[in-house]
Parts: C-alpha cells; structure tokens; sequence
C-alpha cells in the first residue's frame, strides 16, 4: 500500500469519526433531551454543541490534558442540565490554567501525617503583613504559642507562587488546599511540597523537644555503670536574640549564619563538607559570651553540650565524650585558652613527682589540641549530622592558630564593651523604655568608657535613693562617671610612672 492511500484512508477514518460524533450528538438532542425540557431545548443543546466545539478544539491542541472522551463529556452535561450553572463553573475551573491539590486530615481512613506538618507550617508563617494571629498555652509551659490565623496564606518558593486556603470540614474531616499554577507542577509536587512537610515536622519536633544542658561526668565516675559518661538537666536560659545587647546588624547576621546551617543539609552534601559549624566568641569577661550560647541553643532548638576539659584525663576519653553526644547539638569548651592548659589539680600531682614521671604523665595523661582536633574534625565528619561547635575565651591572641583557623572556627564573634546601641536592647528588657531624657548623656558617657554589658545591666536593677526608671538611669550615669574618672586616674598614674623611669 502507497503512503499516500495510507494518508486518505487515515482521513477518511478521522471524518467517520466526526460524522459519527455529530450524529451521536443529533440523535441524543433528539431522543433524549429535547423530550425532556420542551422548547427552549434549542437554546440550551446549542449551548451545548458549542462547548463541544471548543472542548473538541482544545483536546486537538493538548491530547494529554484532555483525556476525556466527547461522549462522556456530553453525558456529563446532559445530566447536569438543571444544574447548568454549576456545571458552568466546573467547566471554566476544568481549563483554568491553575492546578489544586487537597491535603485531607483523614485520608482512606488513615491520619494524613502531612496535613498537620502543613498546617504548623502555615501557622509559622508570619510577617509583618499578617494580621490575625491565634494565641494558645501548653500545660506547664510559660511562654505562649502565637501562631498566624488565617485561612488563606499567600506563600513564595523559588519565585513561585503559591496559594493555600484552610477549608470548611467536610464530614467532620479537616482539609486544606494549595492552588498554583499549571506550568510550575514540577516545583510545587517536586521540591516545595517535600520543604513544606520538612519545615512544619522541624517545627513541630523543635516545640516537642526539650532543650537540656549536658555536663560532662568526671571519668573516674564513669566505672560505676549507673552514671552516665553525661548528666543533664532541663536548659531553660531566657536568653534569646532579642535580649542579647549587641550591635543589631552583627546580632542579624549570626541568626542568618545559624538558620542557614540549619537548612543546609542539600547545601553541605553538595559541596561535600561535614554538616557542622564553629563559632568562635572572644571578648573580655561579662560581654555575653555564654548568654550568646543560651540564645543559640533557644533559636535552634538545640541541646547543649558543656565540655569540662578539666575533667578528662586522656584523648581516649574525649574520643569517648564526644562519641557520646547527639545529633542537632551545641558543643561548648568554654575558657578553651585556659582549658587546653595543664589542670590545678594535675600540677599539685606534679609537685610531688621526677621530670621523668611528669613528662610520661603528661604524655599519658594530656588532652591535647591537636587531639581535640582531630576528634572534632574526623569523628564529627563521620557522622553526617549537624552539630555546632563554640569555643569562648577571653584572650584571641593567646590561642594556636591550628584552632582558630577558618574552616574550624567559620564565624570568629567579637564581643566589646557596651556602647549605645547595646545599652538601648538593655534598656528595653530592664526597664522597658525606647527612649529617654536622658539617653543623649548616657550615650556619651558610654563612648568615653568601657563598660561591659553585664555591669550596664547590674546598675539597671540597682534602686538606691530616686526609685523608678529615672532612678536606674542615674545610677548608671553615677557609675559611668565613676568608671571615666577612675580610668581617668589609672591614665596619669601611667604617664608619672612612665615619666618617672
Ligand atoms: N551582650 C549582652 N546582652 C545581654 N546581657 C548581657 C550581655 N552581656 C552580659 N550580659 C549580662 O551579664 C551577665 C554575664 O554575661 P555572660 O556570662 O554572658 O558574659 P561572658 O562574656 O560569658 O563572661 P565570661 O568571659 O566571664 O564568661 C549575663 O547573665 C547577662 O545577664
Ligand atoms: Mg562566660
């Protein structure tokens, strides 16, 4: 057989078809319809004939959308005559070009887990636009649970437009409904579902999850199998980033530093690093180094891990500590310049020994840096979880380089002396003021003074002679000018001595 008699026979098959269609149409106007609704028939079967057509035209175009069949369609439609309006509607939502999904909280019979992950998530997502909000309490919780209340949320994921509405039960059963558009079916089912259900099961985990506070046991107590290599007890430090008195724009980019790591497991697998961070905080004493680590571990949700270096004897037993900990955790070494040193009570045993014997000690017994390093990077590496490391300490320039390089340590934080902008958050949480009379004083005294944070706020709650807030203010001022007198002082004192030699 030629190609072209295929190509005619193929025609003439296609024009049957049409015919055959048609008729069908004619012969159910005819039989079926027109019997049942009189006259006005003619109006309402040419109605008909003409969404036919453009259904017709349009399942040419997109075959793989439109997998209906005409006949059914035309059965669908004659049955839902009387309710011509509705079916209208149904028709216009059928070639809109926006998709639905449906998230029902029962689904065949069994609980839809996603459904709740959904739900906390669009409760989390709060803005400054937002307008209804939802307060509620746990049982023997303090804080409360403020959520968004809104039944429709606007939300955006990688440029991509996504609407979710909260829908009336039906048959007692709770459900929502996301609606997107067409062209973005990848994203939505692909990745933006799955970050969906990820985010609204962290958050969920994250308000489950106490938060406790490990302390490492001294390791001659480890042979007694009741003890554990940690004792924990519940972390409830108030301590969040809102009351930490800092510089906001470096207060920002510690919490952007921190939820970043928090979300990039993807990120770290692809550069093909372990999942974890070291932040390194210096700064002199009362600066709020350890107030840092208590926001730290209540922003993330995370346990912290109190090293006492003091009370290992050997790397074999640090190996074993931090083999111990677990996963989505902040390992603390605070002091770590004076933690890596020989201990006060390895010295007094030191007093009474050779060279020979302290030097086979030593090398027995010391927990060494380039240990903890190698524990730190390789165990840690090993484990493919996150954890976060901190190491505070009051002197940057006594620490070995091999600790504080970057790599190790990713975000070297400074902590100063208090200056204005600190003061204000201090203000604020002690007394609750935004601005004062007397704030113009206070910030020049600040500028001329060192005065750390922690003796800032002590002053703040001292009540002697005036009371109330302008009392607090001024035995601040008091001690600021105190403080520049005094350093004032210890300057002359230094030329003279100077000058003196
Ligand atoms: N930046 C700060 N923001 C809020 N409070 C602070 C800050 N710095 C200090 N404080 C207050 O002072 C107290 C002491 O601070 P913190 O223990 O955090 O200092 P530190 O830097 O860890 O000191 P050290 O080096 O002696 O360990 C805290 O309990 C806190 O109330
Ligand atoms: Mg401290």
């Amino acid at each position: 057989m030629s190609q072209t008699s295929v190509r005619k026979d193929q025609k003439l098959l296609l024009l049957q078809t049409k015919k055959s269609k048609r008729n069908l149409i004619e012969i159910l106007m005819g039989s079926i319809v027109k019997p049942m609704f009189g006259d006005n028939i003619t109006t309402i079967g040419s109605n008909i004939a003409g969404l036919l057509f453009i259904i017709e035209t349009l399942r040419r175009y997109f075959p793989v959308h439109l997998k209906i069949t005409i006949q059914e369609l035309l059965v669908n439609a004659i049955q839902r005559l009387p309710f011509f309006k509705k079916c209208a509607d149904k028709t216009l939502a059928f070639f809109s070009p926006y998709a639905q999904i449906r998230f029902r909280e029962i689904e065949e019979y069994k609980h839809n887990y996603a459904y709740s992950a959904i739900k906390t998530y669009l409760g989390a997502q709060v803005n400054s636009q937002v307008k209804n909000f939802k307060g509620s309490q746990a049982r023997g919780r303090e804080s409360l649970d403020i959520k968004r209340d809104d039944d429709k949320v606007e939300d955006e994921y990688e440029g991509v437009k996504i609407w979710w509405e909260v829908l009336k039960p039906t048959d007692g059963v709770k459900m929502c409904r996301l609606t997107f558009h067409r062209s973005n079916l990848e994203v939505v089912t692909g990745s933006y579902l799955r970050y969906v259900v990820e985010e609204g099961k962290s958050i969920e985990e994250k308000k489950k999850k106490k938060v406790k506070i490990f302390m490492n046991n001294p390791s001659p107590n480890w042979k007694m199998f009741t003890m554990n290599l940690w004792s924990s007890i519940d972390f409830e430090h108030p301590a969040t980033f809102d009351t930490m008195a800092m510089d906001p724009k470096k207060k920002d980019e510690i919490m952007i530093d921190l939820l970043a790591f928090r979300d990039g497991e993807e990120y770290y697998k692809k550069i093909g690093k372990a999942w974890k961070r070291g932040y390194l905080l210096h700064g002199p004493p009362g600066t709020g180094k350890s107030t840092m680590i208590a926001a730290m571990a209540n922003l993330m949700g995370y346990s912290i891990y109190d090293l006492e270096l003091t009370s290992i004897e050997n790397n074999w037993e640090l190996k074993k500590l931090l083999l111990a900990t677990s996963s989505k955790s902040i390992f603390v070494i605070e002091d770590i310049d004076c933690s890596l040193d020989l201990t006060g009570e390895r010295r007094v045993k030191e007093d009474h020994q050779s060279n020979a014997e302290i030097k086979k000690e030593k090398k027995k017994n010391a927990v060494t840096l380039s240990g903890l390093l190698n524990f730190i990077d390789g165990i840690w590496s090993a484990c493919g979880q996150e954890r976060i490391l901190v190491f505070t300490t009051n002197h940057l320039g006594k620490l070995d380089q091999a600790l504080i390089r970057r790599g190790r340590m990713d975000m070297h934080i400074e902590f100063s002396y208090c200056r204005f902008e600190a003061f204000k958050i201090l203000a604020k949480n002690y007394l609750n003021l935004d601005s004062h009379l007397l704030f113009e004083k206070i910030e020049t005294l600040l500028g001329e003074t060192n005065m750390t944070p922690a003796d800032v706020a002590e002053n703040l709650m001292v009540k002697d002679g005036e009371s109330g807030v302008d009392g607090s203010l001024k035995g601040l001022i008091r001690a600021l000018e105190q403080m520049k007198l005094n350093q004032h002082s210890n300057e002359q004192q230094k030329k003279i001595k100077y000058l003196t030699k």
